[in-house]
């Protein structure tokens, strides 16, 4: 017999793409269409996810693209404890769900169903399917934690486990003549921490490099997000996304994520050096799944 939900909520008149419902955002999906319309204000809007690690605050976000959940939590003064959300009709968070998490900030923890997982800055721990309480913590109160959060629906339970930077194989990319050595670091993905449809991983860009992600691509497959750190709050990182033919940017400051749709570009250009997470959630687990879009053909 099917497990009982929650009562169903009265029905909404849908005006907007983006919403907030209790303590999370909702953003639903738009097309390149849509997208090649927008003015700033509205790229940010649907895309662009500011105030995401706030103290002593869980800030959740559900995009519509495979139904990625973006987080970030800070334990800066207590620990924080993941709630359940109405808007997944689950009897708890991770139910039929699976999540990546990596701290970008001082020594912390996060327990998970009173197993205590230590995360060094970088590190990253995967959270199965069935995973029922979730809390962060940080070692010290002046250098908390800061955790960035992927979550996507999962339908099989694979092992919670951590995965250091070291073990993370590093791979150098581009050049110094091309302001874009930098080094990617894959902690879930077909070859790391096994899940179901999480990719996750994140890149450092080598003192004088700026761009990353270039030469461009997409992957109609997966959506992916990028999640910015390490940048210097004078300094900006201008991000381009869209159909590849109809580019546009967003300018990004420290400690943002931005949202690329299965069919967008996502590449960037930073006034300093700095790094990203990267993550994606679709159709394969393979990284390198990737269609180019070489720099001449971006307009
Ligand atoms: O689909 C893969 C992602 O966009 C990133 O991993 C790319 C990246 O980190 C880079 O080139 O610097
Ligand atoms: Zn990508």
């Amino acid at each position: 017999m099917a497990k009982k939900i929650s009562a169903a909520p009265a029905l909404k008149d849908y005006k907007t793409n983006t919403f907030v419902d209790g303590d999370m955002e909702i953003r639903f999906a738009v097309g390149p269409e849509e997208t090649k319309t927008m003015d700033t204000q509205k790229l940010i809007d649907n895309f662009l996810v500011k105030d995401l690690m706030v103290a002593d605050t869980i800030k959740l976000v559900y995009s519509h693209y495979d139904r990625v959940i973006i987080g970030g939590a800070v334990p800066a003064t207590k620990t924080l404890t993941l709630g359940n959300h109405p808007e997944l009709r689950a009897a708890y968070f991770l139910e039929r769900r699976e999540m990546g998490i990596i701290n970008v900030g001082g020594k912390g923890t996060v327990t998970a169903d009173g197993q205590k997982f230590d995360l060094e800055k970088l590190s990253c721990l995967y959270l199965g399917k069935g995973t029922k309480k979730i809390s962060f913590s940080s070692a010290s109160k002046k250098a908390p934690a800061v955790f960035y959060i992927l979550s996507a629906p999962a339908h099989a339970t694979y092992p919670n486990a951590v995965f250091t930077k070291e073990q993370a194989s590093p791979v150098d990319l581009g050049a110094a003549e091309t302001s874009n050595k930098r080094t990617v670091y894959k902690y879930i993905h077909l070859e790391g921490l096994q899940s179901c449809q999480l990719v996750m991983g994140l890149t450092i860009l080598a003192p004088g490099s700026v761009w990353n992600s270039v030469p461009p691509h997409t992957h109609t497959r997966r959506m992916e997000a990028y999640f910015y750190f390490d940048l210097p709050t004078d300094q900006r990182l201008f991000h381009f996304m869209g159909n590849p033919a109809e580019s546009r940017h967003m300018v990004m400051a420290n400690n943002e994520a931005v949202i690329s749709p299965p069919w967008s570009t996502h590449f960037g250009c930073g006034t300093t050096n700095y790094g990203f997470i990267w993550g994606m959630a679709g159709e394969n687990l393979v990284y390198s799944d990737m269609d180019p879009a070489p720099v001449p053909t971006v307009k």
